[in-house]
């Protein structure tokens, strides 16, 4: 069932520049509460970059970004470097910056599919636990929209699996949408309610079937199962190319 309301948050015309080069251009996006949104692109494409304006952290040179009143954000980073001679235990890396009652950290543990770990040390953790503690971090404050930035990067195919499981479990139980980064194609035509393939601007975009068949998609990530593979090695080639993306690939 598809309830039409109004998105979380949507980007009209988004354009941003980095000195002299337009790393986004025209970008319309939108995500909608209780629905997983997956950008997917290749290396400096301007996945992050879309992210980071979304979080507004970047001074946009054209467009706008509307947000729904008092819009809470969780965001999971693709990887944090913590001091690892730090003592700190994964319940007090939840209490930074702020407090949170010790039922609550261990309300977004379960969340996130890590009951467990509270007692450990960030340090001591696996790659799939630490995103974990990530992820219930950014759900302690009961965001309305969940932005994940290549959250499963370093993890295992099983691994990620098992994360994106999480996500959409998180999505039913709370009804979030949710905007995401993932290199992980079959995961995300398998998790996601719509994808955007994004390359400085959009090429193309709609359920992750129509993506996958879209001629645009197939030139970025080639055919069938090997796509993955060439996510890293394209050059963009067709005809609405901008040359900071195929400078960015290089
Ligand atoms: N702070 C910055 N200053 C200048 N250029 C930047 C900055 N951040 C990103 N860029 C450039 O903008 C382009 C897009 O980068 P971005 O990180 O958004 O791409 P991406 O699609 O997320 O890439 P990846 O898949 O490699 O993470 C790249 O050419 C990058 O070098």
């Amino acid at each position: 069932m598809t309830v039409m309301s109004t998105p979380l948050v949507a980007t009209r015309n988004l354009t941003v520049r980095y000195g002299a080069a337009t790393v986004l251009h025209d970008v319309d996006l939108y995500v909608n509460a209780g629905e997983i949104v997956t950008i997917v692109g290749p290396n400096g494409s301007g996945k992050s970059t879309l992210l980071t304006a979304i979080l507004g952290g970047v001074a946009l040179a054209g467009g706008t970004i509307e947000r729904a009143p008092d819009l809470r954000i969780g965001y999971v980073p693709q990887r944090l470097v913590l001091d690892p001679t730090l003592p700190m235990n994964v319940e007090r890396f939840l209490s930074l910056p702020r407090r949170v009652p010790a039922a609550k950290a261990r309300e977004a543990l379960e969340r996130a599919g890590v009951p467990e770990i509270g007692k450990r040390q960030m340090s001591a953790l696996s790659g799939g636990q630490f995103q974990r503690a990530l992820l219930a971090r950014a759900i302690l404050e009961e965001p309305d929209l969940l932005i994940l930035d290549e959250a499963t990067a370093g993890l295992d195919q099983p691994g990620a699996a098992a994360f994106y499981r999480r996500i959409e479990e998180v999505r039913s139980e709370t009804g979030c949408g949710v905007l995401m980064i993932s290199h992980d194609l079959h995961v995300v035509m398998s998790t996601s309610d719509r994808v955007i393939c994004l390359n400085g601007h959009v090429c193309c975009e709609g359920t992750p079937e129509v993506v996958a068949n879209a001629p645009d998609y197939r030139r970025l990530f080639g055919e069938g199962t090997r796509g993955a593979l060439a996510l890293y090695r394209h050059t963009h080639d067709h005809s609405h190319t901008h040359d900071h993306a195929q400078d960015a690939a290089e």
